[in-house]
């Protein structure tokens, strides 16, 4: 990878790599664009085949930040990191580690967890840095809040599509059964949708079946299942020359952060399908609303007020997307890079 060319194309104002000789670990921080306020977003912990595929996670990942905070009126900047281990490799030693990391950024950068972090890792990162949210006894883990915003996506999108108030009677595929796609399982239930899912963990699958009376498929079998909606929860790239002509559903409402392999190939490809795709870091924007409003100590009615806009956020790009002619991806991104500019605009007048 000719490092400086992505980083230059992609628009980060930075990328700090880090090492623990003592533990053999290393890890990757991204500060994508801080126009708007200090860089929020996750740490995410996963064996990456290759460090060049580490750095382009946290390429994307921060940069959907940048993305996801102007679309939720969130007044931070887009960042994330990216830990390269193995999850029965983690331990309190290593997350102290990683917090230091964080803390030389002196507030640059606040984190939170992604993938193979939970609540009680934060708060081991939280002996060596105040630069975390998520904490036990404060928002917690964002799992809930970001369920509740896609639930919200699906029914945006619902009415959009099929002119219909509400679920009942409609098939869901969710793909990734986590902390978030189990949440948003109880959800769908809850409002007569026949769910169908499927995940890497054979008894999380069971688990969901047995709460939900959801029938489990096979990974590979997700993409083709004749539903009315795909929820891809579990992670990136899935969205993809080889999964798209498979998929029947004509709405695409999930958590999975940078569902689309190639965001220009890949949103046209659904498009021309007929499918509503509701951009990733619009919909999945409640566990950054969740965390921001840990960090602001607001109160529950403002927190509940922002996350409900995701709804009429997601009526706005749609109905943009279809007088325009241009993807839910081009309305999005449009949308986004409107707020950015004026924030940028309005510095310098400053
Ligand atoms: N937790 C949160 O608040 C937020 C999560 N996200 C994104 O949503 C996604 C899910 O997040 P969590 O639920 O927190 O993660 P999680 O780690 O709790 O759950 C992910 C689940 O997906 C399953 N999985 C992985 N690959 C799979 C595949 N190919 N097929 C089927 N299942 C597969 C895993 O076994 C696991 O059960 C991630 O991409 C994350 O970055 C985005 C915004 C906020
Ligand atoms: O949990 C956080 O720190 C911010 C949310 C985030 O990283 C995400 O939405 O992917």
């Amino acid at each position: 990878m000719k490092l400086f060319e992505t980083v230059k194309e992609m628009g980060h104002e930075q990328v700090l790599f880090f090492q623990d000789k003592e533990l053999n670990f290393k890890a990757i921080i991204a500060l994508h664009d801080t126009s708007l306020g200090r860089a929020m977003g996750a740490t995410r912990l996963f064996p990456y085949a290759s460090e060049e595929d580490a750095l382009q996670d946290v390429l994307r990942l921060s940069r959907g930040m940048t993305y996801k905070a102007a679309c939720a009126n969130i007044p931070v900047g887009g960042g994330k990191a990216v830990i390269i281990a193995n999850p029965d490799q983690k331990t309190d030693k290593m997350l102290r580690a990683y917090g230091r990391f964080v803390d030389s950024l002196q507030g640059r950068f606040i984190t939170g967890q992604d993938v193979n972090i939970c609540p009680e890792d934060v708060q081991e990162m939280r002996r060596e840095t105040r630069y975390v949210v998520g904490l036990t006894g404060k928002a917690g883990g964002p799992a809930p809040a970001t369920a509740l915003g896609v639930f919200l996506g699906i029914q945006a999108a619902v009415f959009f599509q099929f002119n219909k108030q509400d679920l009942n009677g409609l098939r869901v595929a969710v793909q990734g059964l986590g902390n978030v796609g189990g949440k948003l399982c109880d959800y769908l239930h809850r409002r007569g949708v026949k769910l169908f899912v499927t995940d890497l963990n054979h008894n999380r699958a069971e688990e969901i079946k047995q709460l939900y009376g959801a029938k489990v498929v096979e990974p590979e079998d997700i993409y083709s299942l004749d539903v009315d909606i795909f929820a891809p929860c579990a992670m990136g790239a899935i969205l993809n020359s080889e999964t798209i002509p498979l998929i029947q559903a004509s709405i695409i409402a999930g958590c999975a952060n940078n569902q689309l392999q190639d965001e220009n190939i890949h949103s046209a490809m659904l498009k021309s399908k007929g499918i509503i795709y509701c951009p990733d870091y619009v919909i999945n924007s409640g566990g950054l609303i969740n965390v921001y409003h840990e960090l602001t100590f607001s109160d529950e009615a403002s927190y509940l007020k922002q996350i409900h806009s995701i709804y009429d956020t997601l009526l706005e790009i749609f109905t943009k997307s279809k007088a325009e002619n241009i993807t839910t991806q081009d309305a999005s991104k449009r949308l986004a890079e409107e707020r950015i500019l004026k924030a940028r605009k309005l510095a310098i007048a400053a």
